[in-house]
């Protein structure tokens, strides 16, 4: 069921939360709201969720515009940051509960629950409390009992922010698993870019309760349309300046640097982004930047350190074998994007 959003906005009192979002998700597909703490991600999902209203704009599951339809109407499934599990029923009591509702026989709610519960790994707990169960588990528990009663849509609004790092990791690769494998149309939300670039096939970035830029993880990553898309999700340096006559950089510090092929128009401002897995360590004479090493950090597999440049701007770039501080280092860019619209870094 694919879902659409169209030009949704909302106040709460003097504050903005959300400015004509649009977005669509299409059947089957995992899309994130990704975003800094404020920025409107969660009242987004609670208004197509429908515990929230919008004042203007238009949401529809697959033709239905589901404006005015109640929320136990909606067919939708909802998983919460704290779980919401009914803390005195089993296990099997907490994923039974919406299908006793719906007066299914005892028989189908027994094959339902066992069949949910086989999906999120949990058979063989079927009567344990949910104090029993560990963060990760109560969370497998509570999509076991928003998918039971076959949503067409699943939303969640950050199900892991209570979980330890590695849990973390781990059980986001069990949602999206779970969400291929039934092939359900879900909305996620995350402020973690990490979990948005591994479990999305789109990522919709909001920024001050607008969506800034719609696309695959892909396209976000290495073609961010804006300057705060681009410092929001990843590691980046952003050299503002001015396009010369001959399309190279002009740096407000008064250095120039040339990038193979020419920025954009003459005369125009513009940031140039670079990924610190984009730049390379080369010999003088082949070195867009050249640098001092400011600082270093030993990240595991690689290093990422910080060289400044001779008017102070600093560029971020990875590499394998250790630098001293204060050594000299030339630097190109195997790719870089060039953003025109400035929106603020995040
Ligand atoms: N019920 C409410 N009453 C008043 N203001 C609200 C209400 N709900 C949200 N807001 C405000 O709307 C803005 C967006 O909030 P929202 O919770 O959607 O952001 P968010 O991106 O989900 O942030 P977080 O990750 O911190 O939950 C914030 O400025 C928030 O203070």
């Amino acid at each position: 069921m694919d879902i659409s959003i169209e030009g949704i906005s909302k106040t709460f009192g003097e504050t903005t939360a959300l400015e004509s979002v649009d977005l669509s998700v299409p059947s089957g597909r995992l899309a994130t709201l990704l975003g800094a703490s404020g920025c409107g991600k969660t009242t987004l999902l609670r208004i197509v969720a429908g515990f929230e209203t919008a004042d203007t704009g238009a949401i529809r599951f697959g033709e239905r515009d589901i404006a005015k339809v109640p929320v136990w109407k909606r067919r939708i499934g909802f998983v919460f940051q704290s779980y919401a599990l009914w803390p005195h029923m089993t296990v099997a009591e907490n994923v039974a509960y919406g299908l006793r509702l719906r007066k299914l026989s005892k028989e189908a709610v027994a094959d339902k629950v066992a069949a949910g519960l086989a999906m999120v790994g949990l058979t063989g707990r079927e009567r344990h409390r949910p104090g029993q169960l560990s963060g990760g588990q109560q969370q497998r528990v509570a999509l076991a009992r928003a998918l039971a009663l076959e949503p067409d849509v699943l939303l969640m609004d950050e199900p892991l922010s209570n979980l330890d790092a590695r849990l973390r990791v781990e059980m986001r690769r069990e949602i999206r698993r779970i969400q291929q494998e039934t092939g359900i149309t879900a909305v996620y939300v995350t402020h973690d870019q990490d979990e948005a670039l591994e479990i999305s096939d789109l990522v919709a970035v909001m920024n001050g309760g607008r969506v800034e830029q719609i696309g695959a993880p892909e396209d976000v990553y290495e073609r961010p349309g804006t300057t705060f898309v681009a410092s929001f999700v990843g590691s980046v340096t952003l050299l503002r300046g001015q396009v010369t006559d001959d399309g190279e950089l002009a740096l407000p510090s008064g250095g120039k640097v040339g990038f193979g092929r020419p920025l954009g128009q003459a005369g125009a401002a513009v940031h140039v982004a670079l990924r610190p897995e984009d730049l390379r360590i080369v010999e003088n004479g082949q070195a867009q930047f050249t640098g001092k090493v400011v600082r270093s950090s030993f990240q595991g597999s690689s290093r990422e350190s910080v060289a400044e440049l001779p008017g102070g701007e600093l560029l971020s770039f990875e590499h394998r074998r250790p630098l001293p501080t204060g050594a000299t280092v030339g630097l190109a860019a195997d790719r870089f994007t060039v953003i025109g619209q400035d929106t603020g870094v995040a």
